[in-house]
């Protein structure tokens, strides 16, 4: 029998100190990091709002926007999928929806955090937080609504850019208290803030490694040492395509070739490795060649 995503991610954290998980803005994407042995995937909402609607992160996109992405890539692959589900889109009976409509399409996990519904980027200045009490209203409506037990419900706290670390931590606990599995802690600024994190708190902890934020660019050694069990890379490789997606634009407007950059791109026979496109093709042959 299959095993359901949920377990399938707590099995990968389970196997790795810390878990590695990347940023996959699309199916193709998906297949490229589980070639490369990654163990688990990530679809940021930063990444829906910008690669598939060309909106900022300022909640935007709705359920449905983040839920056909996310059903492209679990189509595509079976490494466990964690997703940003922002603040859930909505109050209790909005929350639950949500959770099933993850479960059903075959998500591993989710992240939903204590911003306001007006919420931003979680390295950018003025954020809000609700209460610790609406939060612990969110996690209890999305842990009720959740069928399967292995499904992951991860809580991430803003608060610490807004309220500092102590009201950070607290909140954490009250979340975990109210059901949730892992904590999310964003946007914290020293090595030794996840170490408070993992002292206080008795679960996994995720450090989001993404770049020209408020966090330094640890490394895994560094962070599994103090105390962080997943690293996440949500838009790595979504900045680096954007780069390089940009440098072909530019070339093929000043040199009017791309003899010059053709060197940077990915080649035919490397796409169709990834895509398995010959085995697609044999499968043609075999049903369909005339010579049978
Ligand atoms: C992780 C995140 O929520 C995302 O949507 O990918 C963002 C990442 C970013 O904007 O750099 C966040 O940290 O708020
Ligand atoms: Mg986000």
């Amino acid at each position: 029998m299959k095993t359901s995503a949920g377990f399938r991610f707590r099995h990968a954290l389970a196997n790795s100190n810390p878990l590695q998980i990347v940023g996959t803005a699309n199916a193709y994407f998906a297949l490229m990091a589980e070639h490369t042995g990654f163990k688990a995937l990530y679809l940021s909402g930063a990444g829906v709002a910008n690669a598939s609607y060309g909106l900022p992160d300022l909640g935007m996109t709705s359920m449905n926007d983040v839920v056909t992405d996310a059903s492209r890539i679990t189509s595509a692959t079976d490494l466990p999928l964690l997703v940003d589900i922002d603040t859930g889109w909505g109050g209790a009976f909005n929350i639950a929806r949500t959770i099933k409509e993850f479960e059903k399409a075959g998500v591993a996990a989710v992240h939903m955090e204590d911003q306001v519904a007006q919420k931003r980027c979680g390295h950018r200045p003025n954020k809000a937080v609700v209460s610790t009490e609406e939060m612990v209203d969110r996690i209890k409506a999305a842990v009720d609504a959740r069928t399967d037990e292995n499904f992951v419900i991860m809580a991430r706290t803003d608060a610490v850019a807004v309220e500092g670390l102590e009201s950070g931590i607290e909140r954490a606990q009250a979340y975990l208290e109210a059901g949730a599995n892992m904590i999310f802690a964003e946007a914290l600024t020293e090595l030794d803030h996840y170490r408070e994190f993992k002292a206080a708190v008795n679960a996994p902890i995720l450090a989001n490694m993404t770049e020209f934020g408020k966090t330094q660019l640890f490394n895994k050694e560094e962070l599994a040492e103090a105390g962080a069990d997943m690293v996440l890379y949500p838009l790595s490789t979504f900045r680096a395509a954007n780069q390089a997606a940009l440098n072909v634009m530019q070339a093929l407007m000043n040199d009017g070739h791309q003899r010059n950059v053709v060197d940077t791109m990915q080649t035919r026979a490397d796409l169709y490795e990834h895509l398995g496109y010959h085995d697609f093709e044999n499968k043609l042959d075999e049903l369909f060649s005339s010579d049978k």
